[in-house]
């Protein structure tokens, strides 16, 4: 009996699988895709989830059905796969990974292992090799037939022309090697800033990127991108025999192909969803993009029995991570004057939701990151956010343009006070507003800025209430701030308006804030009179001095009488500070014009404010000379705490791990430091070991370290 599919749902059908072929197009053939990977994702489970309910829409010509990339380009002859290249089928939870391994033990039977991988998010790629010469390299086409590459692929560093034989792995006789070439992330940023020079559009990720540059005409053009390649499979294979797909890895690496050394092979799928949720915690460790883990049935005889739909093999899934990126309109580029001056530009988009978090503001730096990127007003662009990252603009999705697209152009005079915006130094790539003392952008931000965790932490400050002081007059400018009394206080008229930072001042209100707060404002700026001396000085806003320069010179100098007496030289001799922070420092106290500066900590100091750490005598110096890094999280230290206790004792606490460090010390939570401790064979502390440490300047790698 045939069932009719409603018209509705065949219109629906036509529609999105009009769409789905376009759009395999663009991505496989073009390397220019329109929508985002998620936006497509979304577009094939509606046809997938269509088709489910509906089976006679699911014929074979279907999108669902083939192996995306049929071949339209005349760039490249078109030549046959001996073996099929196929697609993956994908996951999108730990529910749909059960129901895979569900399927998987049902038709196979237990007794088989599961090997994990990393997603490499790039082109992929088949290499023959006959008596292990490279004679032929195919793009996946539609998965029969591809485009020959050969002469672009010999221009990819870590590709073989000749594999290497040993008495374990001797050369084969025939071999197709499947894999994927991918452009590293950081050299994306660089390849379309020159792009963007010669005249050329930009590309808009590293996916896209590594597709271009490898599918060019030219072969010397391809030669001068970076393009990276790495192995994971086999098509026709002719004289050896394998008996597990991880043992095939072994062999590639022998041959001296570049195999990942991120897989693993496990027993259970709860360890296989246990690697999925420790991979996508390190998903950015990696030098190429992931989009997901990739599990495969590790033994070929499994394999074999399980086969291949038309257009994935069923021993194998993609678990896919929530998408990164998508796209959006940049509907506008303006600009935020910083504490220091510094005029960023920022771009102010159509709102989306990615990682979990709707974006609508993504900071471009300065004006030369803008031309860079080759983005213009208007352009949709790809927009990134990974994890606790802040978003980035990747770049622009050229293809969309229709024209109305205007470039941005850096104002030149402050949009806060309207003076003259300059670079501080020829050659400099950011431009400031000179007018530090009063310009209320840089006012705000400094303001802010002193009450933040950082420096002064005066949680009931914030950047509403430094508004609301300024714009009311109670507050000038910072020096008075300490001197604050309820009264003051209560002088700030009450809005109703709360806003956000980068609303313009005008709207900014925050009187309401300040008047619910205004005795723990008091009661917060007492406490903060007795603050290190470094959190002053990083209240200050000198230009450089952060909190890692500001404890550096605290440790050394004591007060701030000692840090004002001090030459270029005597600063730059401080270990961590340097020269140009030196000159910063003199800069800010001596330059003329800077008398103003003086006077803030003059008054800073007539209110109270203490200008010195006490030393104290009975702390022993354990550590001195020692480097501790710490990382993850402590129950009896915050990450401050931790320092503080590092640096009393003499000893220098640093942000990054390396041959110098003496001591991690390692947490809950700890991420990339812990693996690269571990890569140097540095000695790791848990936290017990970290007291040991403070008490007697040494202790031993805790045991299950
Ligand atoms: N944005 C768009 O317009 C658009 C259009 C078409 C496709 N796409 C993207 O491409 C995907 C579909 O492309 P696809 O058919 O190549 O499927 P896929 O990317 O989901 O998975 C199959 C491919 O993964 C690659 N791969 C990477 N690491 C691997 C590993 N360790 N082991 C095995 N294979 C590995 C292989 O080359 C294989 O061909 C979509 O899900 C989407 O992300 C996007
Ligand atoms: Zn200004």
């Amino acid at each position: 009996m045939v069932v009719e599919v409603p018209d509705e749902v065949r219109h629906e059908w036509t529609d999105l699988a009009e769409q789905a072929a376009a759009h395999q197009f663009a991505y496989h053939v073009r390397d220019t895709p329109t929508i985002s990977d998620g936006e497509y994702d979304t577009l094939m489970r509606r046809l997938n989830a269509l088709e489910d309910e509906h089976p006679s829409l699911r014929t074979p010509e279907s999108p669902t059905q083939s192996v995306g990339g049929a071949i339209f380009s005349t760039d490249f002859d078109s030549v046959d796969h001996l073996e099929r290249m196929l697609s993956l089928d994908n996951a999108f939870s730990p529910d749909e990974m059960l129901e895979w391994s569900a399927r998987v033990t049902r038709d196979a039977g237990a007794g088989f292992h599961y090997l994990c991988e990393l997603k490499i998010d790039g082109l992929a790629i088949n290499l023959l090799y006959e008596k292990g010469r490279l004679v032929r390299a195919l793009t996946r086409g539609d998965g029969r037939t591809g485009e020959d590459v050969t002469l672009n692929v010999r221009t990819v560093k870590g590709i073989p022309t000749r594999l290497k034989g040993t008495t374990e792995h001797p050369v084969p006789d025939l071999v197709e090697v499947r894999g994927e070439v991918y452009f590293p992330i950081e050299a994306f940023g660089e390849l379309n800033a020159q792009l963007v020079e010669a005249g050329k559009p930009p590309y808009a990720n590293p996916r896209n990127t590594a597709a271009g540059s490898l599918r060019q005409k030219d072969p010397r053009v391809t030669a001068s991108r970076e393009l990276r390649m790495l192995v994971h499979g086999l098509g026709k294979r002719e004289g050896f025999a394998l008996t597990t797909q991880s043992e095939a890895y072994a062999a590639l690496e022998a041959w001296g192909l570049p195999v990942s050394s991120h897989y693993r092979v496990v027993d259970t799928i709860e360890e296989v969803n246990e690697f999925i949720v420790s991979t996508g915690e390190h998903r950015h460790d990696v030098e190429h993009e992931i989009d997901g883990v990739v599990v495969k049935v590790d033994e070929i005889s499994v394999q074999r029995q399980l086969g291949s739909t038309s257009r994935a093999p069923r021993w194998a899934i993609a678990y896919k991570y929530p998408p990164e990126e998508v796209n959006t309109v940049l509907l506008d580029i303006q600009v935020n004057v910083g504490r220091t001056g510094r005029v960023t530009p920022f771009g102010v988009m159509e709102p989306v939701v990615v990682a979990g978090s709707t974006v609508e503001r993504a900071t471009l730096h300065n004006a030369t990151e803008v031309v860079r990127k080759g983005i213009l007003i208007g352009d949709t662009v790809v927009l990134r956010k990974a994890g606790d990252v802040i978003p980035e603009i990747l770049g622009p999705v050229v293809d969309l343009r229709d024209g109305s697209e205007r470039a941005f152009v850096m104002p030149t005079r402050c949009p806060s006070c309207d003076t003259p915006l300059a670079a501080a130094r020829e050659g400099d790539k950011d431009i400031r507003c000179p007018n530090a003392r009063s310009c209320p952008s840089q006012l705000r931000e400094r303001l802010s800025g002193l009450a933040g965790r950082g420096a002064f932490d005066i949680e009931a400050l914030g950047w509403e209430g430094s508004v609301a002081l300024l714009e009311s007059g109670v507050l000038t400018d910072e020096s008075t701030l300490f001197g604050l009394t309820d009264a003051d206080i209560a002088k700030v008229p009450l809005y109703t308006r709360a806003a956000k930072k980068t609303d313009p001042p005008e709207s900014v209100i925050g009187g309401r804030v300040l008047s619910a707060n205004g005795a723990k404002l008091v009661a917060n700026l007492e406490s903060a009179k007795a603050k290190p001396l470094w959190r002053v000085l990083v209240g200050l806003s000198i230009r450089h001095v952060g909190p890692t320069a500001a404890r550096a010179l605290a440790q050394h100098f004591g007060s701030m009488d000692a840090i004002r007496a001090a030459s270029v030289d005597e600063l730059s001799g401080v270990e961590g500070v340097g020269g140009i922070i030196a000159e910063s420092v003199r800069d800010w106290f001596d330059r003329d014009g800077n008398e103003w500066h003086v006077a803030i900590v003059d008054q800073w100091a007539a209110d109270g404010v203490r200008m010195e750490d006490e030393r104290d005598a009975s702390v022993e110096q354990t550590l001195e000379g020692l480097t501790v890094v710490v990382t993850g999280s402590m129950e009896g230290f915050s990450r401050d705490e931790a320092k503080e206790a590092i640096l009393a004792r003499g000893g220098k606490a640093s942000g990054s791990v390396s041959k110098k460090t003496d001591y991690v010390v390692v947490g809950p939570g700890a991420g990339s430091k812990e693996a690269k401790a571990r890569e140097l064979g540095l000695t790791i502390l848990d936290e017990a070991g970290f007291v040991t440490l403070l008490e007697s300047g040494s202790a031993q790698s805790a045991p299950d370290a």
